[in-house]
């Protein structure tokens, strides 16, 4: 919000400090003016090379679930689209809404989605370290796929069926041969501009590549998702659920599209 907006409405209930970063000009999430985005007809598609075998395990970090990846090598890399070298798949992880009318960060038009996946990508040609990465002005690259509720997805029920045992905070198991790109639309349009992490550390470091279309998941895989637990064992229980940032100002940014 503004900056003379009493500082009380900036605290988030999740988290115990400031959400909006003062000083910060390239926050995330944002709303997505379609009438206001730049048609850049250089944007390529973007290609994603996803090796299943690099998939190593889930984890419930006590905000959202990690899919986590192996990236001591460059076997599971996104490239094209606005990048200028290929990133390496480090996470994917989700943000949803505690029912199916919010729950996404990006919004198009000031349309919600009941949840919004993230798939988390590092520089590995100018970082040695995804740590290192997320710390730098064009250090990461996150592929943003909103989600609606419609047929159930087929190849992600292998993911919600293994959830219930990352239930609580800090709990991790071992997930192994997943394709991460059947997680992707099938269509190719896409959205780009310069934002950030959208939880802590916040910081300016994320190119942005929003997917036009949505894909479909039935209730009930969603459900699930809200089944998980924000709070570790032994602890007063809280459903994971609403774990998305409010929208930050788009400042002095462009969106650009890779279509018209
Ligand atoms: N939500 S996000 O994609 O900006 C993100 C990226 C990341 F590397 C770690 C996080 F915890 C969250
Ligand atoms: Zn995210």
């Amino acid at each position: 919000g503004c900056n003379l907006q009493d500082n009380r409405a900036n605290l988030h209930p999740l988290w115990k400090g400031e959400i909006d970063v003062p000083g910060g000009s390239r926050q995330s999430p944002i709303n997505i003016r379609i009438r206001d985005s730049v048609f850049h007809p250089q944007l390529a598609p973007v290609h994603t090379q996803y090796d299943p075998n690099t998939c190593l395990h889930i984890w419930n970090n006590g905000y959202s679930f990690f899919v986590e990846f192996d990236d001591s090598t460059d076997k599971s890399i996104v490239s094209g689209g606005p990048l200028e070298n290929p990133f390496r798949l480090k996470q994917f992880h989700f943000h949803w809404g505690r029912n199916n009318d919010w729950g996404s960060e990006h919004t198009v038009d000031s349309r919600v989605f009941p949840a919004e996946l993230h798939l988390v990508h590092w520089n590995c040609s100018k970082y040695r370290t995804f740590e290192e990465a997320i710390m730098e002005p064009n250090g990461l690259a996150v592929i943003g796929v909103f989600l609606k509720i419609g047929k159930q997805h087929e190849k992600l029920q292998k993911l919600v069926d293994i959830l219930p045992s990352v239930r609580y905070k800090d709990a991790l198991t071992e997930f192994n041969y997943f394709d991460a790109s059947c997680l992707l639309p099938s269509c190719v349009d896409y959205w780009t501009y310069s934002g950030s992490l959208t939880t802590p550390p916040l910081t300016e470091s994320v190119t942005w590549i929003i997917m036009k279309k949505p894909i479909e998941v039935d209730h009930s895989q969603l459900a699930v998702f809200r089944s998980l637990l924000f709070t570790a064992v032994g602890e007063e229980e809280k459903y994971m659920v609403d774990n998305f940032r409010p929208l930050q100002p788009i400042m002095n940014r462009t969106v650009h599209s890779s279509f018209e």
